[in-house]
């Protein structure tokens, strides 16, 4: 069955409208389908031009759940700095709170949802290339497609205020039914890479180095996380569409984000969960400590050995062990965390993996409340945080946007996943902005650190047409 019937979704709507009506304020109309199969790719890309500006992407690395927004009925963002998570969660328990939501499937991330990120550090210098992004930035979607286990899931979501409103009802309708019957994405122009550039690698270098003597000569700092930036250009306008495309092709073991806002796009390929709640059961993840990977399988296992061996790697893992352990105690019971490491294999590196397992304490717990303890873990920040915050703030001399940052989504039952929103850039017109960093602690050594973010830099690189570092 491919197509809503129509006086269902009428009849649930004038429910809405009486419902406005007697509160006096427009509320949320959300209703929600079972789809015939919809390739996700083609979902983002087939109405473009309608809303080119308001669409995301969320695919995790089993395919086990896919998202794709189109549009954006109600958009929730903050230039609040420190309470940025719980404006985000007040506005949606207030749009939730009056909704009438239509959805008889038991699936997380159907019915309404918000999909987006947080930015890194509300304190750190602006640059130009981030001014519209907020610190806080979250689309309820128009139209949205869920995929997860094989069945899909069409959601439409309206503000309602009276019967006018069914206007936009019919022509979403109407656009829904182009979406799914429009097998072939639109076609994509493909831009060549005009230039592309390291930004100032000797001073990065530099940086870490004086970071490296101060973790020394310092007994309170004990890591720092140091990211650097890539300027690419291009011959013309590049789309996210595109540059999705290469990432589902291209990096099957990671999420892979996009989060368009007006006229950038923020997307990537991360390796690393956040925080997921399905219910009561929650799962992070500790992933820090690199090494590269080798074609030669023999090779490849021995720099895995190595990795798990080597101190310094082994201690750059253990400060996020150790913080992740520290929160999720707080909000869970029957914690469960590997004793030792193992290897989580990705296309370009290598990384120590420490899965993180529990159940919530409190079945009322927001999964933005436990981002925002987590953020930002040591792998993306260091230890002690606040003066690993301060000391990238000083160095880095660089706007992180929403870089290093939880990028995910969350549903109206409560259920969510978050990302680190890392092996990413932010796409704008000709340019795009790479980002890539690395964990310092006293042994570090910046020739090395160096090498690394150049492996980091990949994935991003590559499915946006580069030369490979
Ligand atoms: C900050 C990044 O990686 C983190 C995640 C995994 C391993 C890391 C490391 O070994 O340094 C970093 O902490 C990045 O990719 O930009
Ligand atoms: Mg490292």
């Amino acid at each position: 069955m491919t197509s809503i019937q129509h006086s269902k979704i009428e009849t649930e709507f004038e429910i809405a409208v009486g419902r406005a009506k007697d509160k006096e304020y427009p509320i949320l109309f959300s209703y929600t389908e079972i789809l015939n199969n919809m390739n996700p790719l083609s979902f983002y890309s087939s109405a473009k031009q309608l809303f080119q500006g308001k669409r995301f992407f969320w695919k995790v690395p089993d395919d086990e759940t896919i998202i794709v927004g189109l549009g954006s009925t109600y958009t929730l963002q903050t230039s609040l700095g420190e309470h940025r998570f719980e404006t985000i969660q007040s506005e949606w328990n207030d749009l939730i709170k009056d909704a009438h939501i239509y959805n008889p499937y038991n699936v997380q991330g159907t019915g309404p949802l918000i999909f987006g990120g947080f930015s890194f550090d509300p304190d750190s210098v602006e640059e130009p290339e981030w001014s519209s992004f907020t610190n806080a930035l979250f689309h309820l979607p128009e139209l949205m497609l869920v995929i997860d286990k094989q069945s899909s899931y069409l959601t439409i979501n309206i503000r309602c205020s009276s019967i006018k409103d069914k206007d936009r009802l019919a022509q979403l309708l109407r656009i829904k039914e182009q979406i799914l019957s429009s097998s072939a994405s639109e076609n994509i122009l493909k831009v060549d890479i005009h230039q592309e550039e390291e930004v100032n690698p000797d001073a990065w270098k530099k940086a870490v180095a004086n970071v490296v003597r101060l973790l020394n000569d310092d007994n309170e700092v004990r890591k720092v996380v140091m990211a650097r930036k890539m300027n690419v250009t291009f011959n013309g306008e590049i789309s996210s569409d595109h540059v999705l495309n290469h990432l589902w092709n291209e990096q099957h073991e990671s999420f892979i984000f996009a989060l368009e806002w007006l006229d950038s796009c923020f997307t990537g390929a991360s390796p690393e969960r956040l925080v997921k709640k399905i219910g009561d059961n929650i799962l992070s993840a500790c992933i820090a400590g690199s090494i590269k990977r080798d074609k030669d399988e023999k090779k490849d296992v021995a720099l895995g050995q190595a990795l798990l061996n080597d101190d310094k790697n082994r201690q750059e893992h253990q400060f996020v062990v150790s913080m992740i352990q520290e929160i999720m105690n707080k909000y869970c019971h029957d914690l469960e965390i590997a004793i030792e490491p193992t290897l989580m294999k990705m296309r370009d590196i290598q990384h120590l993996f420490t899965p993180v397992k529990g159940t919530v304490k409190n079945k009322n717990t927001s999964i933005l409340s436990i981002a925002k303890d987590l953020h930002p873990t040591p792998a993306m920040g260091g230890v002690p945080t606040t003066d690993a915050m301060q000391i990238i703030r000083e160095v880095e001399n660089m706007d992180r946007g929403f870089y290093a940052a939880p990028i995910g989504w969350l549903d109206y039952q409560g259920n969510g996943e978050f990302a680190v929103g890392i092996r990413s850039s932010l796409i704008k017109g000709k340019e795009a902005f790479l980002y890539a960093g690395c964990g310092v602690v006293a042994d570090s050594i910046p020739e090395d650190e160096y090498f690394e973010t150049r492996i980091k830099f990949r994935p991003m690189l590559r499915a946006l047409g580069g030369k490979q570092l």
